[in-house]
């Protein structure tokens, strides 16, 4: 598992976490997202991840992966982005993402994809 390794918990800014599976040798990797953006207080379920990420050895690969909101609302999520530490060190995943809603015509079609930028900091604190 190279400088690249994704696995692990993650948390953004929001407070939602992450637990990132490794990734197999071709850079596929799944988790689970545990979103702290919830209109109604449900217990906290998990959402299913799948993604893909570059394995090169200089620990700045990119990813991707998709987050499936399926337990919560007809919506999914799209995260982009690349790994970085920063200048303590620190590990960063500094990301892009869409969020699509389902709307129920067409005409709505326009008012159904969000942008945003999210940033991935390690929870060291959780164990495997
Ligand atoms: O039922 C839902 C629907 C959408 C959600 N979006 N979360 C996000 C969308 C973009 C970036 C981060 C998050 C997050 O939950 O951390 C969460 C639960």
């Amino acid at each position: 598992r190279g400088k690249c390794n994704l696995a692990g918990w993650w948390q953004n800014e929001l407070g939602s976490e992450m637990l990132v599976f490794n990734a197999n040798s071709k850079g596929n990797f799944s988790g689970e997202y545990y979103t702290a953006v919830s209109s109604a207080q449900k217990p906290i379920e998990t959402s299913p991840l799948r993604g893909s990420q570059h394995l090169d050895e200089d620990g700045k690969c990119t990813f991707g992966f998709t987050v499936n909101w399926s337990k919560f609302s007809d919506s999914t999520t799209v995260f982009v982005g690349q790994r970085f530490e920063d200048h303590r060190g620190q590990e960063v995943l500094k990301t892009g993402w869409l969020l699509r809603h389902k709307v129920n015509s067409l005409h709505d079609d326009w008012q159904a994809t969000r942008v945003g930028t999210n940033i991935f900091t390690r929870l060291n604190c959780k164990e495997e």
